[in-house]
């Protein structure tokens, strides 16, 4: 019998300007515990047998079906990609999420890493964390959430332009996030295998100082609504405004001691806050009133990826901090919870016991 946990750290996508380009390895993990007995045969399904502890109070019911649940149909798209159709004969996973789904955390992103790096350990596959960002990225396609996860720490992420003949491959999912199980249902053929080298990242440095609070409403907000609400193009200015400040952003946060009139001006954002307002009740009153000049301690705040989490990032006053952006949502009769989370240098690990 072989028994491993894989570690899995959430994130926050954007960090102001930077849609779909930067994203945050935060302090909050996903745990796969798993087990794998060398057995004869197994009347399981795909010889897999999921358990799901929900540690994040989220009201939806995860699938422990393993050709339907997220993280386990990745790991069958990985093993599928090479030429293994099921688990081997008898795994057992127990998945312990404390992170909240669809509030903005990286929680699709966490899972779907969590697939890539189970399906490489049970099928002694051997790959590299850079080819695994591929197989994430035909699944989940932006790559900010998915790469700080798999890397850990504070990442600027980039795809290369497909080729002309892979984006001829329909079978290339060219949507944001997968709508149905990658590769289809087994139908005993093998599935498209990413192309190579497409998702790369560069890890910044972040200042020390530097704590991330995370005020999680008690709503969902799911990434492709959210998306939704984006409009297709942008003006010029808007454009440059955002580059300016993306350009700024990790010198900013990677400087000590923080510089908060500077990491505040480069947390600015006028490509996705704007429109997803609509979504988020009391975002836009929360982005107005919370300066480092009216709340000591206080050095940038944004939406954390599609939202409707906040992130504030400060060096000290953290409860102070919370309390008022809970305020403000509670006048809009909204509760929340929240964090004091660091970055997760380490990203996606796996331990044997
Ligand atoms: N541990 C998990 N196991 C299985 N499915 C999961 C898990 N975590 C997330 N999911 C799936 O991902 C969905 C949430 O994804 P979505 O992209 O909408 O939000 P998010 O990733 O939490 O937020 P964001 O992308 O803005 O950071 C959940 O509704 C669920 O279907
Ligand atoms: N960059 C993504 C992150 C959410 O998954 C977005 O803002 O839509």
């Amino acid at each position: 019998m072989s028994s491993f946990v894989i570690k899995i750290p959430c994130s926050s996508a954007n960090i102001g300007p930077g849609f779909d380009v930067i994203g945050l390895a935060l302090s909050l993990h996903l745990d796969l515990h798993v087990t794998v007995e060398a057995k004869p045969s197994s009347q399981l399904p795909f010889n897999c047998a999921i358990t799901y502890e929900d540690q994040s109070k989220s009201v939806e019911q995860i699938s422990l079906d393993p050709e339907v649940n997220l993280i386990t149909r990745v790991a069958l798209y990985v093993l599928r990609c090479h030429d293994q159709r099921a688990f081997p004969v008898e795994t057992k996973v127990h998945i312990v999420n404390p992170i909240p789904l669809g509030r903005g955390l990286g929680s699709s992103g966490t899972a779907v890493v969590a697939g890539v790096m189970l399906g490489n350990e049970v099928g002694k596959l051997g790959l590299s964390k850079e080819r695994l960002l591929d197989f994430c990225l035909m699944i989940e396609r932006h790559p900010d959430n998915v790469a700080a996860s798999l890397f850990g720490g504070f990442v600027g992420t980039y795809l290369n332009e497909l080729k002309p003949e892979d984006v001829a491959r329909k079978e290339i999912p060219l949507s944001e996030v997968l709508p149905a199980p990658a590769g289809g249902v087994d139908t005993g053929i093998r599935p498209p295998a990413p192309p190579m080298a497409i998702g790369h990242y560069r890890k910044f440095n972040w200042a020390p100082e530097i704590k991330a609070i995370a005020i999680i409403p008690n709503f969902v907000v799911p990434t492709a609504n959210a998306r939704n609400v984006l409009p297709e193009t942008y003006s010029r200015a808007d454009v440059v405004f955002n580059l300016q400040r993306a350009a700024l952003l990790p010198a900013a946060l990677g400087s000590s001691p923080p510089d908060p009139d500077m990491i505040f001006l480069a947390m600015q954002d006028k490509v996705h806050q704007p429109y997803r307002k609509t979504l988020i009740p009391g975002l836009t009153e929360i982005l107005q009133f919370m300066t480092p000049a009216t709340q000591p301690g206080l050095l940038g705040i944004c939406l954390s990826g599609a939202g409707p989490t906040i992130l504030a990032l400060a060096t000290d006053r953290f409860t102070e901090i919370a309390d008022r952006i809970i305020a403000q949502f509670a006048s809009n009769d909204i509760s929340c919870q929240w964090k004091l989370l660091e970055p997760a240098h380490d990203g996606a690990t796996v331990t044997y016991n």
